[in-house]
């Protein structure tokens, strides 16, 4: 695990995409970063749950839940099944639950807000396209990085400045 601190990195590559601030961290991470896997999926976290249960060494779920404050599209088994399978960390442009539990994971997390029902499962969602949101598109295959100044998207790996 790499510690990242997104301000070093903003001065060190001037050309990162930076996300309109609105996320806060939920994770026992306080700083990830990897290679973005995307998923876009509204009140519906079917995606989400069978995503994290692939191999996500390296990887950072980047999920576009179209900012809905409704439901949580993650919680505390899908945040375990995460971290056993290796994911860096999760960011959702939606919300989360069961917060306490998944502030002690080896996981980042960052989300909009804390909502403590559950999303449905229906089996929709799509993987692997282009998302967009806080001012920002991001590519599947593309980098992230967050902590908690904030959250910020680059075309290739980076690394912090020594
Ligand atoms: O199961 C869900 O839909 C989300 C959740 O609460 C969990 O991951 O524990």
């Amino acid at each position: 695990m790499s510690h990242y601190v997104t301000p070093d990195l903003c001065d060190a590559y001037p050309t990162v995409r930076v996300i309109t601030p609105m996320f806060k961290n939920f994770g026992g991470r306080q700083s990830f970063g990897g290679q973005v896997v995307t998923v876009k999926c509204f009140e519906d976290n079917s995606r989400v749950k069978e995503l994290l249960a692939t191999d996500g060494k390296g990887k950072v779920l980047v999920v576009d839940g179209g900012g809905s404050l409704r439901c949580a599209l993650l919680g505390d088994l899908i945040g375990d099944s995460a971290v056993k399978y290796g994911w860096e960390g999760v960011v959702i442009y939606g919300c989360v639950r069961d917060v306490d539990a998944l502030a002690q994971l080896d996981l980042g997390v960052q989300a909009l807000a804390a909502m403590p029902l559950k999303s449905v499962r229906k089996g929709v969602g799509e993987v692997g396209i282009s998302l967009s949101f806080g001012g920002v598109t991001i590519q599947d295959g593309e980098y992230i990085y967050a902590d908690n100044n904030g959250v910020i998207v680059a075309d290739q790996a980076l690394s912090m400045p020594v």
